[in-house]
């Protein structure tokens, strides 16, 4: 007899060096134990020195991949990374509202630490008001916070305004992920404001290393794999900080130059 298998759904977009987007997302849900799915929105050509050039999929090919998974797969949450331009964010929109995938995780790619922009700026403002409203949980780095919120910010305070005006927008839950190469500070703080109103500080030691890609992709997808196994939001953020940063602070060897995170070592924490 097989065993039941919990089974999340990225919505994202591929990077052929492995270490982020689609890839990463899918390392991450096996590390957690529950089986991924993926609908492809895009894919980005790239290797540890960065991205050199991408493809967007076409509306209808993302809206049919909707579909085949909607009628085979018992999927029990979802999170979102690479979504591009208007076009795929209306299509992952329309689709989401309309199937039942459970409790969704928008993790708002807009820039790789490289600086890659992999959301055209001119559609921010339908990010805004289309997928924001659809998140369980949200989890912006810095800057993607003040992107979307349009402010400027520079002290935790403001970090905890931002968080409130992105459950204004209709965010249930927060988290805004602290710099990550800021060499200042001892630690990594991140802002967490759930939709209780309840707020907290997860924190880890600052991780001085080259290879943290993926890291974003990483904490989001253990995020979604935890609410598919039921666990509350607060059990789930926090154990995705903890893995995260186990996978960090133990780096891979791979590539030349920015490499991927350790998904075996954040395996090791989720057992
Ligand atoms: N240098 C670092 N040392 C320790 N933790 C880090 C470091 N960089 C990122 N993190 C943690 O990794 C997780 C993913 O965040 P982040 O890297 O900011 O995402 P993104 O890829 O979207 O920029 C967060 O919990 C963040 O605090
Ligand atoms: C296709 C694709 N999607 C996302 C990223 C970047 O992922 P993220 O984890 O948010 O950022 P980094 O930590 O890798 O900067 C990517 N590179 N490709």
């Amino acid at each position: 007899m097989t065993k039941p298998t919990i089974q999340a759904l990225t919505i994202a977009g591929h990077d052929s060096d492995g270490s982020a987007g689609m890839p990463a997302d899918l390392h991450a849900f096996f590390a957690d134990g529950v089986y991924g799915h993926g609908i492809l929105t895009a894919a980005v050509s790239g290797n540890s020195y960065g991205i050199t050039s991408s493809q967007v999929m076409p509306k209808e090919f993302i809206a049919e991949q909707f579909r085949v998974l909607k009628e085979d797969f018992a999927i029990k949450a979802a999170k979102t990374g690479m979504l591009a331009n208007d076009d795929v964010i209306n299509v992952v929109a329309d689709n989401y509202s309309a199937n039942d995938f459970g409790p969704l995780v928008v993790d708002p790619v807009i820039i790789t630490k490289h600086g890659a922009m992999l959301l055209e700026q001119s559609a921010y403002e339908l990010f805004r008001e289309r997928i924001i409203p659809l998140a369980t949980v949200i989890t912006p780095n810095f800057y993607e916070a003040q992107k979307l919120t349009g402010m400027e910010m520079q002290t935790k305070e403001d970090r905890v305004e931002a968080a409130h005006h992105l459950q204004q927008l209709g965010a249930k839950n927060v988290i805004i992920k602290g710099a990550h190469n800021d060499e200042r500070q001892p630690t990594v703080d991140d802002f967490v404001l759930l939709e209780s109103g309840e707020s907290f500080w997860l924190s880890k030691p600052y991780v001085k290393t080259d290879r943290l890609n993926g890291t974003g992709d990483s904490f989001s997808a253990i995020i979604a794999a935890e609410l598919a196994k039921g666990n509350s939001v607060k059990m789930a953020v926090t154990k995705a900080k903890d893995a995260v940063y186990a996978a960090i602070a133990n780096p891979l060897t791979v590539g030349h130059k920015f490499g991927p995170i350790n998904h075996w070592d954040a395996q090791k924490e989720l057992r």
